[in-house]
């Protein structure tokens, strides 16, 4: 039986109680794997409790298991202090329990609008329009951003996807709201604004907040509470008052581990760009609603240079990146590289040794349900040494993956598992296995840290920077500002789909950016 209880009522108003959560014990085993270990946590009402951990530590395991989305092998949820049996996410969103996943689950096809009144999870048999606009309208008045109520979820960013995911549980008012990495696709400013908005909520008591992060900087100022996970098991909970970053850290990898992953080990060396790998010249593109998303964008990016592209989510950088991968047509202009034109079949990236970095690597990059080995062998698996006479070498392509899976530390019950078992940050690494081998020349790379811990962030960042000192010319482009001055050599800012800002990153501010991407320059 599933206990049934509505939120209790409050003396002065129907405001949401903040929720008080327990895990007695959590373990959840995928057949011998144990993924979360006997895992004891509690968010305790109107607090902000950070969950932190490697890729892989468990993290997404611990919140599913909490939502209904995984039964727990063993152990309990509690909530107001009693055991309940969430056996599905509508378990958990009745007893007020709301998730904002990692990945996106809007509707493609239906407006913001109606992809907000869906969130409710049942449809009247017949609905009001208007006063459900109305509705609408009001709750978008006292939400932290706003989105355009009549945009498909087709035509916006990264990073207005992951607004709108916040905004259709914050619709829902849960009494307790689950965030799995909240600010991955926002900017700075952004993600200061959704995380001092959701502290704010918890601390008038109108909900809880537990969101998993990789950013220390958000523990420190946002959190009260925060849990460390290592491998599956709990590492450090507490006060965030009693921590320190560096505490954080030695929490996550373990003291032994702790000075090893810090260590920088790649170093920017000064060296002039080369001749020109990337040459794009008046490149008209449109957007998914048919209006010009890149309008007649020239940039050229040379051997030995990381050319980075700033911009708020949502002016053209996407379908840009897209039109220049091949996955949108273009619709004016030129693209060449080695000064021959470009269409990025696969012979061309092929020969001129062409790899790209997508975001949203498991959806864009990945086949699903295709094993790492085979995800890994996506670019090569039909070319020599791996393939001869029409024959695919799988044991030479399978012992390829767990070299690359050793180097890259991807985290995996083994080559032959489904990519999509892996967790988010793990995915990265398997697809920057594949595109960075074979010695890419030209590396079209999109926010390309999304969602991994700090240890792979300085792991990637690193593999860019060692590719641009060899002399391949990078692409990057990031909505996060630390980012690009850390390791581009030029920055351009697009806004509306131009590029209205190019420096050189040593003359670069995130103050003078800044102004550029909310709309200096145009
Ligand atoms: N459905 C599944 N089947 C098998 N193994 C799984 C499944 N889901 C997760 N795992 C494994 O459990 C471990 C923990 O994954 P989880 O997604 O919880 O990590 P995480 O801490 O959220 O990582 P990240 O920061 O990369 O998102 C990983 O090794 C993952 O491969």
């Amino acid at each position: 039986m599933i206990p049934q209880t509505s939120p209790p009522s409050t003396s002065s108003s129907d405001t949401p109680h903040a929720l008080h959560l327990e895990t007695y014990r959590l373990t959840k085993r995928f057949g011998s794997f144990t993924a979360l270990d006997d895992v004891s946590i509690t968010v305790r009402p109107g607090t902000v409790h950070a969950l932190l951990g490697e890729n892989g530590a468990g993290k997404s395991t611990l919140v599913k298991a909490i939502v209904g989305y995984h039964r727990p092998t063993e152990g309990s949820v509690l909530v107001d202090g009693r055991e309940h049996d969430i056996a599905s996410p509508v378990v958990a969103r009745d007893l007020g329990l709301g998730m904002v996943y990692q990945h996106f689950t809007v509707v493609p096809g239906m407006t913001v609008a109606e992809n907000l009144l869906l969130a409710r999870g049942k449809l009247p048999m017949m609905v009001d329009w208007k006063a459900a606009r109305a509705e609408l309208d009001a709750f978008m008045s006292t939400t932290p951003f706003r989105l355009p109520l009549d945009a498909q979820p087709g035509d916006l960013s990264a990073g207005e996807k992951q607004k709108l995911e916040i905004l259709k549980q914050l619709f829902l008012k849960p009494r307790l709201l689950i965030l799995d990495e909240p600010t991955s696709v926002l900017t700075p400013q952004e993600a200061d604004e959704v995380l001092g908005a959701l502290r704010d909520r918890a601390h008038a008591m109108e909900c809880s907040v537990l969101m998993i992060t990789h950013k220390f900087r958000e523990v420190m100022a946002y959190a009260d509470d925060v849990s460390v996970l290592r491998k599956g098991a709990l590492a450090a909970t507490g006060a965030v008052a009693d921590c320190t970053p560096d505490s954080l850290a030695a929490a996550m990898v373990g003291e032994s581990r702790s000075d090893a992953v810090t260590e920088n080990k790649w170093v920017r060396e000064a060296r002039e760009p080369g001749a020109v790998k990337l040459a794009i010249d008046k490149l008209d593109v449109m957007g998914d609603r048919g209006e010009p998303a890149v309008r007649a964008l020239s940039l050229s990016v040379r051997r030995g240079e990381i050319v980075g592209i700033a911009g708020v989510s949502g002016n053209g950088q996407r379908e840009l990146m897209q039109a220049l991968v091949g996955q949108r047509s273009r619709l004016g202009g030129q693209v060449n590289v080695d000064g021959e034109a470009f269409l990025a079949r696969r012979a061309e990236n092929r020969a001129r040794k062409v790899r790209s970095l997508p975001e949203e690597p498991l959806g864009n990059a990945c086949v699903g349900p295709l094993s790492v080995a085979q995800n890994m062998a996506l670019r090569s698996f039909d070319e020599a040494p791996w393939a001869s006479g029409g024959l695919v070498r799988w044991g030479a392509l399978r012992e390829r993956a767990r070299a690359w899976i050793a180097e890259y530390g991807v985290k995996t019950q083994g080559e032959r598992a489904a990519i999509r078992t892996l967790s988010g940050g793990n995915v990265q690494r398997a697809v920057l296995a594949r595109e960075l081998a074979g010695e890419a020349e030209l590396l079209l790379v999109s926010n390309p840290v999304f969602g991994l811990d700090f240890a792979a962030v300085a792991e990637i960042h690193g593999r860019l920077i060692a590719a641009r000192n060899r002399g391949a010319a990078v692409l990057l482009v990031s909505e996060d500002l630390d980012e690009l001055l850390a390791l581009a050599d030029r920055i351009v800012v697009m806004s509306e789909g131009r590029i209205v800002h190019d420096v050189a990153a040593a003359e670069a501010t995130r103050q003078s950016l800044g102004e550029y991407m909310g709309g200096k320059g145009h």
